[in-house]
């Protein structure tokens, strides 16, 4: 029996807002932030699903966007575990910096690679590379065996860490995923194979509008 796997980022942050950095850093979201969550929230409710275990990264961005899903959808007492395995992506010395003036400091293509690359970190931070040697472990040892036990499984997350595990899902190479960008508060509901393969995956909103 398959599962179903419900990966989300978080709303728009204050600081996605201000065009700064984040990483591991811990605003709150923006009123746009959970406005999108809330459409997110309402496009999960209307596939009438129910989660058997929500996980969310240690971050409050990504914890409030979990708690109006839960809400949203009525499901407010799902077992919640939180770990900071599927934290964002660390910033290293770019946390708190504006991207504009680091793209004025370093040049548009250098900080482009350090954003989308594979495997090139920014300063003192963490490559994509590095996010996934994290995220990898924790979703097979904790979330995938509750997927192939036939569960139904929401991850609130971040772009970062999303996009390692949305790489392995899809079977994207390191050049497919400097391409992959998530678009905040957009559902992704994947139903899994026993053998832990992709058997379909569902967008419940507006990819396009990424940043
Ligand atoms: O940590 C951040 O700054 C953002 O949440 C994601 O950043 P990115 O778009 O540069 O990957």
């Amino acid at each position: 029996m398959s599962g179903t796997l419900v990966l989300v980022r978080h709303g728009q942050s204050e600081w996605n807002l201000k065009n700064l950095f984040t990483g591991w850093r811990d605003p709150d979201l923006t009123d746009k932030g959970r406005e999108e969550a809330e459409l997110g929230a309402n496009a999960l409710k209307d596939t009438g699903m129910t989660f058997d275990v929500a996980y969310v990264s240690v971050l409050t961005r990504a914890q409030h966007t979990l708690d109006i899903i839960l809400d949203i959808t009525g499901q407010k007492g799902v077992e919640t575990i939180r770990d900071q395995a599927l934290n964002e992506r660390d910033y290293g010395d770019l946390s708190g910096l504006n991207k504009d003036d680091a793209r004025q400091r370093w040049g548009e293509e250098q900080v482009h690679e350090w954003r989308r690359s594979y495997d090139v970190p920014p300063p003192g931070g963490e490559s994509l590379k590095d996010t996934g040697a994290r995220v990898w472990p924790y979703y097979m040892t904790e979330i995938l065996p509750r997927v192939l036990r036939g569960e139904t499984v929401l991850v609130s997350a971040h772009g970062n860490s999303l996009r390692a595990l949305v790489m392995i899902l899809d079977r994207m190479s390191p050049d497919d995923v400097t391409g992959l960008n998530l678009a905040t508060g957009v559902p992704m509901v994947y139903k899994l194979k026993a053998d832990s393969t992709v058997e379909s995956k569902e967008v419940l909103g507006d990819m396009s509008s990424a940043h």
